[in-house]
């Protein structure tokens, strides 16, 4: 990534330094938790990078409710709680969810008696039959295979306060969104809101999810790397879930083992690389903090945002 005037480049050395020894305290246990979701990630990445992207949105959060409370008693209003919302975005296969859940975890031992939550927006899909029948099926991922209205007033609902709003669910194992099942998002102090639409600002809509959000983050790679883990992904679901009968991909898991992997290789490039080129990357200089990665997922450096 080219140096932008807008941003600090921090090399991860440099980054590093920003976290003071001990404001979030990581016990073995903790660090046992995080192995157990995801065995690949490095520890030294979650002390060195993920420590003080957390110290640095706990700033932001205190001074978020500091100014709701004064913006609340200028208006001589009750103090009604609004989450503070955390964007994340980034390529399809770059790493958003890791980096996301790896978030909520980090926040969850920061303010253990607040409520973090965490939602991806790829239940405000349209279902494959939907989109089948508006024949975006290849276009899944791209703006207009969302349902951006459904999700602008989910975004409305929960930063308003209501005590209850409900995500639609999309699940990787049917390729479709579930009917009738939802992620319940009732009343979080911290929403964390994963995808790699967060930052888009649809052409039909006066209002964005980046309205709705006080942070961003956009998790940032060479295309070139971030194939290599889409298709890492995919042989890998080869072995495990596509194995079984009920899963989408099941008949490539059963079937050419060669013949599977090019087809995983063409969705990569007329799908999720178009998308990433047309769409994703277009949006990255609006995020606050970018986590540049290089091989084996590893964060060389992170830009933060100037202005
Ligand atoms: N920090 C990380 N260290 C090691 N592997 C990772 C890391 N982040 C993601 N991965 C792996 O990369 C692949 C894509 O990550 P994932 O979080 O599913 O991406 P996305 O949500 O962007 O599609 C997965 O196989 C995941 O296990
Ligand atoms: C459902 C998605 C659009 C969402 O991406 P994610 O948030 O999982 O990175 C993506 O996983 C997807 O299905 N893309 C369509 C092409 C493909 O099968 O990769």
């Amino acid at each position: 990534m080219k140096e932008q005037m807008n941003y600090y480049r921090f090399s991860r050395d440099q980054w590093k330094r920003f976290y003071r020894n001990g404001h979030v305290p990581l016990t073995a246990e903790n660090l046992h938790e995080i192995k157990a979701f995801n065995d690949q990630i490095s520890l030294e990445d979650v002390r060195e990078i993920y420590l003080p992207v957390t110290h640095l949105l706990q700033a932001k959060f205190e001074h978020y409710l500091s100014w709701r409370a004064a913006e609340s008693s200028f208006l001589q209003q009750k103090n009604k709680q609004s989450p503070f919302i955390i964007g994340v975005s980034g390529s399809v296969a770059v790493g958003k969810s890791t980096t996301a859940r790896l978030l909520e975890i980090l926040f969850k031992y920061l303010y253990p008696n607040r409520r973090t939550q965490l939602i991806t927006t790829d239940g405000f899909l349209y279902s494959n039959a939907e989109l089948k029948k508006m024949q975006l099926m290849e276009r899944k991922g791209f703006p207009e295979s969302y349902n951006m209205p459904r999700l602008i007033e989910f975004l409305n609902d929960v930063k308003s306060g209501q005590p209850l709003a409900k995500a639609p669910m999309y699940s990787h194992q049917t390729y479709d969104v579930v009917p009738n099942r939802f992620d319940v998002i009732t009343h979080p102090d911290i929403l964390i809101i994963e995808g790699i639409n967060v930052l888009q600002l649809p052409t039909n809509q006066h209002i964005y999810i980046s309205d709705f959000t006080d942070f961003s983050v956009y998790v940032d790679a060479d295309a070139d790397l971030i194939e290599t883990w889409y298709l890492e992904r995919f042989k890998a679901l080869m072995k495990t879930a596509f194995q079984d009968p009920l899963n989408y991909f099941y008949p490539w898991a059963i079937g050419d083992p060669e013949a599977a992997i090019k087809m995983a290789k063409g969705v990569w490039h007329d799908v999720d690389l178009k998308n990433l080129n047309d769409y994703i990357l277009p949006t990255r200089n609006r995020a606050d903090l970018i986590l540049h990665k290089v091989a084996h997922h590893l964060i060389d450096a992170v830009y933060f945002r100037k202005y």
